[in-house]
């Protein structure tokens, strides 16, 4: 696999940022493509940093982006930057022109952890025509709990402002959208830890996603928040991903 960090400028952000993947260097098609969010006190080095994302990739001929949005939630911050719609309309634009890899619905997926587990599952519900499956890790799904919290991330007023409840970046408002079958929905992977302060959270959006038309692959374990059970599950989301056109 080759590995490319690079720093462009984002003009939805009207910042430079940098951006790290991973790519087959010998596919002689349009690779697969797996956007991988990272969590809350991370950025885009995390996952090649703490997990052995390149070596499962190989195995697959997936190529993988992972950008960085710093502590934003993946949101449009009421007092700050667009990031999710730097993440949802400039990031596919500007990882089509530097890598080659597929546009196509059935070849790109999304995934995450915690915070990037939210994101991951608020970007495919929002925009399932472009993804043909999402998965979170330790998930943190219930947006409007984390502002409940005794001592929430203290960017979250100027995320959120008041409450995400029943916008659309609260995911159990989103989940709404799909209690009849839809013409595009992704599939959904969910793991969480019975350790992880976020499981209830994550037992409570699958019950939630029961009640919809959605393909949930819900999943629960021994293990905590920790980047040990993060680098098991990658290996088991990356086997469950419906990829169809490896060329490795
Ligand atoms: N409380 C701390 C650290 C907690 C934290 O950052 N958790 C991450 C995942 S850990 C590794 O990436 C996260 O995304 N949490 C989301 C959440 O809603 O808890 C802090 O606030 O920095």
């Amino acid at each position: 696999m080759a590995q490319l960090t690079c720093r462009f400028a984002s003009q939805i952000l009207e910042v430079t940022l940098s951006l790290n993947a991973i790519v087959p260097e010998h596919a002689t098609t349009p690779s697969p493509v797996l956007y991988l969010l990272h969590g809350l006190s991370d950025d885009d080095s995390a996952w090649q940093r703490f997990s052995a994302i390149e070596r499962y990739a190989e195995n697959y001929g997936i190529a993988v982006v992972m950008p960085q949005v710093g502590r934003s939630y993946y949101t449009d911050m009421a007092y700050g930057p667009d990031w999710y719609r730097f993440l949802s309309e400039e990031l596919p634009v500007i990882s089509e022109r530097l890598f080659p890899i597929s546009t196509r619905q059935e070849d790109t997926f999304v995934a995450g952890l915690s915070m990037g587990g939210y994101g991951a599952f608020k970007w495919a519900l929002r925009q399932p025509e472009r993804f043909a499956a999402a998965a979170s890790l330790s998930g943190s799904l219930d947006i409007v709990e984390v502002g409940e919290r005794e001592a929430p991330p203290p960017e979250y007023p100027l995320i959120f402002d008041q409450s995400p409840a029943g916008s659309d970046d609260d995911l159990f408002a989103l989940l709404k959208r799909y209690r009849t079958p839809q013409a595009c929905q992704p599939a959904l992977f969910q793991w969480c830890g019975r350790d992880d302060a976020l499981y209830p959270a994550n037992v409570r959006f699958q019950e939630a996603a029961r009640e919809t038309a959605l393909e949930l692959d819900w999943h629960e374990g021994p293990g905590d928040h920790q980047w040990r059970y993060w680098d098991r599950q990658i290996q088991r989301v990356l086997k469950w991903l419906p990829i169809t056109s490896p060329d490795t």
